[in-house]
């Protein structure tokens, strides 16, 4: 059997399919056209929003990079969350790190054991040995301003990517969500390693870029950014997404049936 290409004659926003009888989607304005979504059916992912890499003296701080841009981003991730939880989008954390033992974060027969600067940093610098991403540390904790209510779901992982190794594809999936929401840190890694494999999911993906912070300076979170808009999805702001959730934000939400 050949599979046959349909052409859709409709000027409806770019999105997921509609089921038949589906109330009309939200359409958020992004680059390079707005994407159309239900908020049912799409998940707010807020990654690895974690001490390590937003606060003082956590690793990437520790690690020598600059962190200075991400207060503003917690302020940014926070008002998209209440926006979310309100509209009944489901929120769902990421949460980046490795069983004290660092047994998950790989042997030298790992290439992260190699790449992952928080394992140089800390075999470098004896002070930080077994400080940096273990579960049950503060280093580990998300931070203060970000922490999962009720309602939401919180998934542990140990790659950049969110979905490798880990729950979150099928928690997604068994909860019908088609369009992915990003947020976090960083840009250029955990944030585009997730929405890459979200890409090749078949999840629609829009990246809030004010509420993204990247390692590596101002050029980098231009290259993701131009990355997400020309290959992987759509990329849109925070007051973008909260004024595409205005017709819905005081009803009743859903979440609570999840
Ligand atoms: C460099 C790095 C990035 N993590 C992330 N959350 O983007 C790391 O985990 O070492």
């Amino acid at each position: 059997m050949t599979l046959q290409h349909v052409t859709i004659t409709s000027d409806v926003p770019v999105g997921p399919a509609q089921a038949p009888g589906a109330p009309a989607p939200l359409v958020m304005q992004a680059r390079p056209e707005p994407v159309a979504f239900q908020p049912g059916q799409t998940a707010l992912i807020v990654v690895d929003m974690q001490n390590a890499y937003a606060s003082v003296g956590g690793y990437v701080d520790s690690a020598g990079f600059d962190i200075s841009g991400a207060q503003g981003v917690i302020g940014n991730i926070a008002r998209t969350v209440e926006a979310a939880r309100a509209a009944g989008v489901l929120v769902v954390f990421l949460q980046n790190g490795w069983d004290d033992q660092y047994v998950e974060a790989g042997g030298p027969g790992s290439p992260n054991w190699y790449k992952s600067n928080a394992l140089k940093t800390m075999r470098k610098k004896p002070e930080f040995a077994g400080k940096f991403l273990a579960k049950g540390g503060w280093d580990y904790a998300l931070v203060d301003a970000l922490q999962p209510r009720d309602g939401d779901i919180l998934v542990p992982k140990t790659r950049y990517s969110g979905f490798f190794n880990s729950a979150l594809d099928s928690t997604l999936r068994a909860r019908g969500i088609r369009s992915l929401v990003f947020t976090g840190i960083a840009t250029n890694v955990c944030v585009e390693s997730t929405l890459r494999d979200a890409f090749h999911l078949e999840y629609f993906c829009v990246l809030l870029e004010d509420a993204t912070h990247e390692l590596g300076g101002p050029a980098i979170q231009q290259a993701s950014t131009y990355n997400v808009e020309t290959f992987f999805g759509w990329v849109s702001a925070v007051d973008a997404f909260r004024h595409s959730l205005a017709p819905i934000a005081n009803r009743q939400s859903p979440i609570a049936d999840r």
